[in-house]
């Protein structure tokens, strides 16, 4: 298996009595990749098992050479996963010091800390709302408050589930640029927009538990979209 990539060989993944994917078996290794599917296809349970935040049931996954059951350290160490409620990754009481807070692990000069911090509050249009409480920020605030805070780490991977359902189109422009454009990391996106799937190099179709079909995005996305007219 490449170290690069994702792989994974006939997975499954099972919640209390659920089995909520079955036999997936995949190979990503484009810089861009778009997941879609039908809600409760299991996406977001994809995202979490790559992401090392559920474990395999069953098969064998590797996560940039990593599998996340052994490594786990370090797989967090090198990722980022940024979910679509933006609350559950909110820890600390201002918008800047949660933003510091990602960077804890890295033991940073004061100095330096605060540069990075500012820096990366910028790129996410966040350097007005430093000193605000976290938590009394608006739902698109919040969104782009875990996205600085997943990127200012600088991961290798980051996986994003939804990160724009929460903006509004300036904003969604300004994070779907900042993924896609920054080449300095690869890319997993969970979307039901099909505009931004197009945008990946590589796509994934699930439905119902299952990968149906891997591929170039424009053919996966008309799978996906004959199978809705069914
Ligand atoms: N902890 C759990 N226990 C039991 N079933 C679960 C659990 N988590 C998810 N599921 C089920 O697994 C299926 C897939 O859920 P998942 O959230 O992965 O879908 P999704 O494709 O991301 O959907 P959506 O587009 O609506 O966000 C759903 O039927 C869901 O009810």
């Amino acid at each position: 298996m490449s170290a690069t990539g994702i792989h994974l060989d006939a997975v499954g993944v099972r919640l209390g009595d659920v089995d909520v994917l079955r036999d997936v078996s995949l190979d990503l290794d484009a810089r861009t990749v778009a997941v879609i599917g039908e809600n409760g296809s299991g996406k977001s349970t994809f995202a979490r098992l790559i992401g090392g935040l559920i474990a395999r049931t069953s098969g064998e996954l590797s996560i940039l050479g990593i599998d996340p059951t052994r490594r786990a350290a370090e797989l967090r160490r090198r990722i980022a996963v940024v979910f679509s409620n933006p609350d559950a990754q909110i820890i600390m009481p201002t918008v800047a010091e949660d933003v510091a807070f990602s960077l804890r692990a890295d033991r940073l000069r004061p100095a330096e800390l605060e540069e990075r911090v500012a820096t990366a509050m910028e790129r996410f249009g966040l350097t007005g709302l430093a000193e605000r409480p976290s938590h009394d920020l608006s739902g698109g605030q919040k969104q782009l408050l875990a996205l600085c805070g997943a990127f200012v780490r600088g991961p290798e991977l980051v996986i994003a589930d939804e990160p724009t359902a929460y903006l509004d189109a300036r904003n969604a422009r300004r994070v779907a640029d900042h993924l896609f454009e920054d080449v300095s990391h690869r890319l997993v996106l969970v979307t039901h927009d099909l505009g931004l799937a197009a945008r990946c190099e590589q796509a994934v179709l699930f439905a119902g538990g299952r990968m149906v079909s891997v591929g170039e995005p424009d053919a996966i996305i008309a799978n996906y979209e004959a199978r809705l007219r069914c």
